[in-house]
């Protein structure tokens, strides 16, 4: 026992301070189109990036350091080879998670939200239940003073500047208490006061004892001083790395003399692009690829103290999930080493459970739906102008049996329109929003599980809303039967095709952007209208084809609506008053369905071919529906699959 205590109490301290080293790191990318061959980005790179040091990736554009920067991270992951340790041992991606952030380079908001709205978004996702609503508000109202916010709370983040956006990002990660924060470019652009204030933030927070890494491409002489650490990589290779002061000195060693008046930083930079002769491979061996430290900067005791002192300026690391998972294991005697992997189990990695995360991220879809209400309203009205277009055209045919064709393509119309539409009303959605999404996901606000529920969830009054609409107004001017039945069933058709659609619609923006969405999502749809069973039918089409119509859900849709119309013993329809026929071939609708071969009744059959057809229409509609429900579960996991893929890579 009496050993026990003093080993926790160290360990817990190392667990609030991280210090990042990379070994022999070294990075390619897959170059090419038709011959692929790897291109070596970063070369066999060493350093260490330490607690309380705003630490700086310098470099000319090109030169790495946003590779550096998303290695170290974990955004990417593979081709890479080398050692990446966390306080000396290996990281473990999945743990690393818990304790960093990252601020990309584009302020990645959403526009239509408040400051104060995103922030209790933000905090709501990232802390659970272990902290109550009060906490929560002093924590943000904390953050916002901080970072200079307090009195833009309730400005719509799409009116901010850009170094307030920038802030703001910076504050949405706060919310948690991240160890470690990577940002890419936080000072680009902004101009020289805000590049100041934004550099004078991190150096704030890294002497509040987190680890601040980020990568800024040419430093004024104004940020370079406040620089800790700078590591600077150019083709690939490390260049330097130790504290600014000792930049000017080491380029001396190497007969690189920096005139009195430079900014060291644009001297290194220029040494870099070649304009004193190739100088890249000399700097690198000087630095021993990163390994020789002895330019690194001296922390004095008196800087010590200072820092001890700073680290009041934010809110206690309290809720962070390295902070629970340290509490769950203060009982564990095995706490020799930081090593979150033996008390953080894989539910830990989101700090809310999925109900809740799924719970704000609904919320936050209804406001950011009532906050734009355009697109919504256009569907609407879309879908109103057009089913009183085509309640027009197809005006009373649905009780005439003269007009039995004309109320078939009415059928096949309303399955298409609403297939189309519904098609593209998500098509949009996710590539837009998957740059936030990433950022978002990737800092553990939520699950993608989690994202992807709600965003179906969401759409889903909207889209019954715009269904009803058409079908309500179509049905009735059209003069269909009023039959309940008839109306719920072809209703339930036309909604199962729109979710089917929409879950298509969801595979074809996971895997597209916008632009080759919307050219080839039709181009894709096309083939299911083909075999549709309107332009051709089954039987009469090549058997090699067969295939086809039974993979379309179109056909089974249309199958649907023409049961539901037509079928189910339909009687006897008037033929109105055509005199130059005294034979109408459509009086009874079952003869329809014969002739657009959606029904047959066999010739050697015994029972009355009524009542046969009648049963067989039974099982074939409870068999549409079924196979639409499939078809919509079905693509909306892959769906699913693909996003979480693409958002995982
Ligand atoms: N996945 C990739 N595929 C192909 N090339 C890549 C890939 N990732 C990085 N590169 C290449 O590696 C080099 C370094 O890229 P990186 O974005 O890290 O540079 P940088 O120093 O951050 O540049 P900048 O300051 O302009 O943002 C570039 O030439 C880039 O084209």
């Amino acid at each position: 026992m009496a050993t026990t205590t003093p080993v926790k109490t160290t360990n817990l301290k190392i667990a609030k301070e991280l210090n990042i080293s990379f070994e022999g790191l070294s990075y390619s990318a897959k170059v090419g189109f038709l011959k692929r061959h790897d291109k070596k980005v970063l070369k066999n790179l060493n350093g260490e990036f330490r607690s309380r040091e705003l630490s700086v990736i310098l470099g000319p554009s090109g030169s790495g350091k946003s590779t550096l920067l998303n290695l170290l991270s974990g955004y990417k992951l593979k081709n890479i080879s080398g050692v990446i340790k966390v306080n000396g041992s290996p990281r473990n991606q999945k743990h690393f998670r818990h304790l960093s952030s990252y601020v990309m380079q584009d302020s990645l908001l959403h526009p239509l939200l408040t400051i104060r709205e995103a922030m209790r978004f933000s905090s709501n996702l990232k802390i659970g239940k272990e902290m109550d609503d009060v906490e929560k508000k002093i924590r943000i109202n904390e953050i916002l003073e901080l970072l200079g916010l307090t009195d833009m709370k309730d400005v719509y983040t799409g009116k901010l500047s850009g170094g307030q956006q920038k802030r703001l990002s910076i504050a949405l990660e706060l919310v948690d208490n991240p160890l470690v924060i990577f940002f890419d470019e936080p000072t680009t652009g902004l101009d020289s006061s805000s590049s100041s204030q934004c550099l004078q933030l991190l150096k704030k927070l890294a002497d509040s004892g987190r680890t601040i890494i980020c990568t800024i491409h040419q430093p004024s002489a104004l940020l370079f001083r406040m620089i800790d650490h700078i590591y600077a990589i150019a083709d690939g290779q490390c260049i330097y790395q130790g504290s600014c002061k000792n930049l000017v000195p080491f380029l001396n060693e190497l007969d690189l003399v920096c005139p009195e008046s430079f900014n060291p930083a644009d001297y290194l930079l220029e040494i870099s692009t070649h304009d004193y002769g190739y100088q890249n491979g000399r700097l690198n061996e000087k630095i021993q690829h990163g390994m020789n430290q002895q330019y690194r900067k001296k922390l004095s005791i008196n800087d010590k103290q200072t820092d001890q002192q700073q680290v009041l300026l934010l809110p206690k690391i309290e809720t962070n999930p390295i902070s629970i998972c340290v509490k769950k294991a203060k009982f564990s005697s095995k706490l020799q080493i930081f090593d979150p992997k033996s008390y953080c189990n894989d539910s830990d990695l989101y700090s809310t459970s999925f109900l809740r995360q799924f719970h704000f991220l609904l919320i936050r879809m209804f406001l950011l739906i009532s906050r734009n209400p355009s697109m919504s309203v256009m569907r609407i009205l879309i879908h109103f102008v057009v089913a009183i277009g085509i309640g027009l055209i197809y005006n009373n045919v649905g009780d005439s049996a003269k007009n039995m064709m004309n109320n078939f393509r009415y059928v096949f119309y309303s399955v298409m329109f609403l297939m189309f539409t519904a098609f593209s009303s998500l098509q949009t959605t996710f590539p837009l929003e998957l740059p936030v999404i990433k950022r978002e996901h990737f800092n553990r606000w939520y699950s993608v599980r989690a994202y992807y529920v709600s965003l179906m969830i969401a759409d889903i009054p909207i889209q019954v809303f715009c269904t009803v609409i058409y079908i309500l107004i179509t049905y009735f001017m059209t003069n269909q039967p009023l039959e309940f039945f008839r109306f719920a069933g072809f209703f339930s058709v036309n909604l199962l095709v729109c979710f089917v659609a929409q879950g298509f619609g969801m595979i074809v923006s996971t895997i597209f952007n916008v632009k080759w969405g919307c050219i080839l999502g039709n181009m894709i749809i096309c083939p299911f209208l083909l075999f549709s069973g309107f332009f051709v039918q089954l039987k009469h089409a090549h058997h090699l084809l067969h295939w086809l119509f039974h993979i379309s859900f179109l056909k089974y849709a249309l199958e649907g609506g023409v049961y539901t119309i037509f079928g189910f013993n339909r009687g006897k329809i008037e033929c109105d008053d055509d005199e130059e026929l005294n034979y109408c071939r459509y009086s009874y609708p079952n003869q329809l369905l014969r002739d657009i071969g959606m029904q047959d009744c066999p010739k050697n059959s015994t029972t009355n071919c009524d009542v046969y057809m009648y049963e067989n229409q039974k099982a074939d509609f409870s068999k549409v529906i079924c196979i639409l429900i499939l078809f919509t579960v079905v693509f909306r996991c892959i769906a699913y699959f693909i996003m979480r893929y693409r958002l995982k890579n």
